[in-house]
């Protein structure tokens, strides 16, 4: 891996937006998505290949993974070829991951994983928010009751001074705070 192609690294609690940057970042930055492998099931609308490799738990054992975790019950993984497909064509990726995940990231990339932490002011927000994408509610009171849930909605210690934090309680105002702290980087 060479030290020009960076990982941007989108995480924060569910609903905070992380998709929607991610989305972002990779239609006015050209960056690479970069799709991960999970064993929950397809939200409606979402694709496999496109949203998710959506796995079983004997498939997923056999994929090659630079990090796992349990979120909510299931499990979810990426790939180092996932990364380096990537930036076979693009400079920069961008990734959707937990915070343990961005712990790993971090941990094994340095500063080749940009990582950005997002929040909102009020957590009542977030909930809301899932209501709106369509989640079925029992989706929502899993996902809001899980442990990684309320772990995610605070920066874990070791990420201080090292994540990029940013309220994205507006999109517009989200999208300005994105192209500032991409013009350091093009
Ligand atoms: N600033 C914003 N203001 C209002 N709604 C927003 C904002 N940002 C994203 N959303 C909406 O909130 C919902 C959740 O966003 P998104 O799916 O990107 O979150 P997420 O962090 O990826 O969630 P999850 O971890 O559950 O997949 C979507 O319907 C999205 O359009
Ligand atoms: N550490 C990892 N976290 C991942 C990966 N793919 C997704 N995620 C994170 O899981 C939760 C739940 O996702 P959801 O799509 O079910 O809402 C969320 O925080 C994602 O960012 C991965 O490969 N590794």
């Amino acid at each position: 891996m060479d030290q020009q192609h960076k990982v941007f690294v989108i995480t924060g609690a569910a609903g905070t937006g992380k998709t929607t940057v991610a989305n972002y970042l990779r239609k006015k930055y050209d960056m690479a998505k970069v799709i991960t492998h999970t064993t929950r099931l397809p939200r409606a609308n979402e694709k496999d290949g496109v949203d998710y490799y959506f796995e079983t738990r004997s498939s997923m054992q056999k994929r090659h993974l630079l990090e796992q975790v349990e979120y909510d019950h299931h499990l979810y993984g990426s790939s180092i070829e996932g990364l380096e497909n990537g930036w076979r064509h693009h400079q920069f990726d961008v990734i959707v991951l937990d915070t343990k995940g961005a712990l790993t990231y971090r941990a094994k990339l340095g500063d080749q994983a940009v990582i950005i932490f997002l929040t909102v002011s009020h957590p009542q927000q977030l909930f809301e928010r899932l209501h709106i994408r369509g989640d079925h509610p029992d989706a929502i009171e899993s996902r809001i009751n899980s442990c990684e849930y309320q772990r995610d909605l605070s920066l874990p210690q070791e990420l201080k001074g090292q994540a990029i934090e940013l309220v994205n309680d507006d999109w517009t105002m989200t999208q300005q705070k994105l192209d500032q702290l991409l013009s350091r980087y093009i």
